[in-house]
């Protein structure tokens, strides 16, 4: 069996490309850095070490490296023959992955062997973002003959991968909690064998449960971490008022997820606190510039934290731990970050409620507005 994996990165070394390694893969990692690429050519074998007190560790091989550029037609060649596309790239990189997994779509039109393709991405439905940017690349005829032997299930993704600075470039530290998720109802043809893969019929309430408690959670500790001057999330998670902050927020988002998917409120509790725990394992060091990375897209309309904020705002309640998170996002200037110095262009140049529009696509006399802006000024 052989899968294709975009994003050779944290999340497609240290999960991604485990799992599939695990049940039985040939994994072709597609990157566009060339000294990964090149590492991936060169070593046979990986190591994932589990960030815990007893230090266990995995070795993934069965894996090869290609370029999505340079080796375009060796990339055309393994998508022909592939089983399993995924990708872990990020989601707005999902536009520029679209074109070679779409030509290589075309080629397999005449011999309609199965293929399912998967976003493993913190976004909302990223497979439904992925598949509208391949649909684009067909016509009608070919789409529909197409949809009969490839399957776009979305899916969840978790695991708290950190920046490396381990010591082989290819090795990665991972927490030891995982979680794959994917929509069962998204295939036209087999499901794949995906060890460790939990498949649903629901996906929404996983992936919303996920995106805003995880993903929510992680962003409070790590934008108020911020404006308390921390440089981890484990640092900002032992500070009182930092932790306070994302209870609240979490307290928010579970009062949201609750009444919308009937989670059972002790249950979901002890998913928050287990969260948290997550947060604050001693064993990561996990900077806050990489968990508060790329302000605008995580302030926008779909994302963890407009998104539950309008949803509460919508049910007449008031949202004020969300609308802190927001605010000290909007307070993001972390100079490494280029969305984080064009989201302060974007504050910087126009009055305060069309920048607040512009960054969060709501309108600019929306009632959340005029309360992110009032909470903005204190
Ligand atoms: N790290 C985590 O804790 C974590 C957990 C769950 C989900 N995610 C999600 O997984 C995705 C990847 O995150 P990550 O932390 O692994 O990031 P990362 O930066 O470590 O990896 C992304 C990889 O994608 C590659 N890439 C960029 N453009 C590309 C292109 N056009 N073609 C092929 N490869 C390209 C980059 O070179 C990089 O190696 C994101 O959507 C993130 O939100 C991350
Ligand atoms: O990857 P992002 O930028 O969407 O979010 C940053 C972190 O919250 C995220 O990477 C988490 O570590 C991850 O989602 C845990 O599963």
């Amino acid at each position: 069996m052989k899968a294709v994996h975009f994003g050779a990165g944290n999340i497609g070394r240290g999960f991604i490309g485990q799992l599939l390694f695990n049940s039985g893969y040939e994994v072709v990692f597609a990157d566009v850095n060339e000294e990964l690429i090149q590492q991936l050519k060169a070593q046979s074998s990986y190591t994932i070490y589990y960030a815990e007190e007893e230090k266990r560790s995995f070795e993934v091989t069965n894996f090869t490296g290609l370029h999505s550029n340079h080796d375009k037609n060796e990339l055309l060649s393994a998508l022909k023959e592939t089983e399993l596309i995924t990708t872990a790239v990020g989601a707005p990189v999902l536009k520029h992955i679209a074109p070679v997994i779409a030509e290589a779509l075309k080629l397999r039109l005449s011999e309609r062997k199965s293929v399912a393709v998967i976003a493993c991405e913190n976004a909302v439905n990223a497979t439904d973002t992925l598949k509208e940017h391949i649909a684009a690349a067909f016509d009608e005829q070919e789409w529909k003959q197409l949809s009969q032997f490839v399957s776009f299930p979305n899916a969840a993704v978790d695991r708290i991968v950190p920046i490396q600075s381990l010591e082989n470039p290819l090795d990665v530290l991972v927490e030891p909690f995982y979680e794959w998720t994917i929509d069962t109802s998204g295939f036209t043809g087999p499901v794949p064998v995906i060890e460790g893969a939990h498949f649903v019929d629901n996906l929404s309430a996983y992936i919303e449960r996920k995106l805003y408690t995880v993903n929510t959670g992680h962003a409070a500790a790590a934008y108020h971490g911020y404006a308390a001057g921390y440089e981890t999330v484990q640092e900002a998670m032992q500070d009182e008022q930092v932790l306070a902050e994302v209870k609240n927020v979490l307290l928010e988002t579970g009062d949201l997820l609750i009444g919308k998917y009937s989670f059972h409120p002790e249950e979901h509790q002890s998913y928050i606190e287990t969260t948290i725990y997550r947060y604050q394992n001693p064993e990561l060091s996990d900077q806050i510039t990489r968990v508060a990375r790329q302000p605008l897209k995580k302030l926008g309309l779909k994302e963890r934290l407009t998104s539950p904020a309008v949803q509460l705002f919508e049910q007449g309640k008031h949202p004020a731990a969300l609308i802190r998170v927001i605010t000290a996002a909007l307070r993001y200037n972390e100079t490494s970050d280029e969305e984080a110095l064009e989201l302060q262009k974007i504050l910087a140049e126009q009055p305060l409620p069309e920048a607040l529009s512009k960054i969060t696509s709501l309108s600019a006399d929306h009632a959340l507005i005029k309360e992110i802006e009032k909470q903005y000024q204190r």
